[in-house]
């Protein structure tokens, strides 16, 4: 059994009782941000009975393996981590982002209606042009503006267009002990300099991964077919700048930090100005509480301590 497998155990909630879901779930792009989280809190709930392949072991862009690997584990659940996430990078390497973030969607989708597999896969507020400043629901206009953006919203059309079985979550500003991400580069930069310039005039809501990692567990836990688009972010909002500050507080680190407005700080992809999501659909469908976003930073920041990070 590989380090990615865990499977034939009873299944444990949160508290340790045991749950039966009677389901095996199957989790692509596995090595990334979101992936990793899950298994940490697979493990931390004692979920067994999953199977975490990465993209040597499982490309989303190669259907055939796709189809064997539901073949040989039937599974109920598909989540799929799998994504090219370069924003900047994305304006320059348009087919491959396409491919990562429309075809691999696709290809799972239609392996999933094969199995009647239910699909949960990721998007994000970039499919938001952002420029107005109210919350955003799930039936708002998506209109991108940058490359990824469009590659993301590329791949929920092409799942809706495919089955229905699927929970797209929307999700923003990821950052977690894992991967890269701008918490983890802040804490960097704020070792190394004395001031740093942020952006201040873009505005959305960090997202801890790990707890939209307990989230897409709940939503399978819960065994329900609403299914359909959800938006999911921490509680509360704040911009870049802010974000940067309270990472430098919670941190314990003398950071000078400047607000710079989004011109002043060039970047080869545009990003919204204002991507906020309203998260009432998903809290009241699947009776959901989500953590104010310093609390979680708070959580992030102290575990990153803990490692010695
Ligand atoms: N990060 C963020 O701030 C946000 C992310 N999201 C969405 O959340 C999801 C998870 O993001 P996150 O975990 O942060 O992203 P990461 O970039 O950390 O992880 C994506 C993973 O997908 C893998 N991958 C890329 N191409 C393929 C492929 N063809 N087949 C299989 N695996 C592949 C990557 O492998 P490798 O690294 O080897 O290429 C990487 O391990 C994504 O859908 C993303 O769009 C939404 C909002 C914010
Ligand atoms: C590192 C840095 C960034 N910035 C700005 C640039 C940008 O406007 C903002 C965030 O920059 P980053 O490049 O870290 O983050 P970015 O890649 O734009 O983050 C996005 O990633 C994709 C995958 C998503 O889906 C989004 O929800 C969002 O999380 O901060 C500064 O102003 N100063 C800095 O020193």
């Amino acid at each position: 059994m590989s380090e990615y497998e865990h499977r034939n155990f009873s299944l444990l909630d949160r508290g340790g009782v045991p749950v039966d879901l009677g389901s095996r779930i199957v989790v692509f792009g596995a090595s990334g941000q979101l992936g990793q989280c899950l298994q940490h809190v697979a493990i931390q709930r004692g979920i067994k009975n999953i199977l975490f392949l990465p993209e040597e072991r499982a490309n989303i862009l190669d259907k055939d393996a796709i189809a064997q690997v539901l073949a040989d584990e039937m599974p109920l659940y598909v989540i799929n981590c799998a994504a090219y996430t370069a924003v900047d990078k994305a304006e320059d390497e348009i087919e491959l982002a396409r491919s990562i973030n429309r075809d691999g969607p696709a290809n799972l989708a239609a392996v999933c209606r094969s199995h009647h597999t239910t699909l949960i896969h990721i998007s994000t507020d970039f499919v938001f042009e952002g420029e107005i400043p109210k919350l955003l629901v799930e039936s708002d206009p998506a209109r991108p503006i940058n490359i990824y953006g469009i590659t993301k919203l590329q791949g929920e059309a092409a799942i809706a267009g495919i089955f229905h079985k699927y929970f797209i979550l929307r999700t923003s500003w990821l950052y977690s002990e894992y991967g890269n991400n701008f918490v983890k580069t802040m804490l960097r930069l704020g070792k190394e300099r004395e001031e740093i310039a942020v952006v201040a005039d873009q505005v959305g809501t960090p997202t801890y991964a790990i707890d939209l990692a307990e989230a897409i567990f709940d939503i399978i836990q819960s065994g329900s077919s609403e299914y359909g688009t959800y938006h999911y972010s921490n509680e509360g909002l704040t911009s870049w700048y802010d974000f940067a500050k309270a990472i430098f507080a919670v941190g314990g680190l003398q950071v000078n930090v400047r607000p710079l407005k989004t011109f002043e700080y060039f970047t080869k992809a545009a990003r919204p100005a204002f991507s906020v999501m309203d998260k009432s659909k998903i809290k009241n469908t699947f009776a959901m509480k989500i953590p104010y976003w310093r609390d979680s930073l708070e959580t992030c920041i102290n575990r990153l301590n803990a490692n010695g990070e």
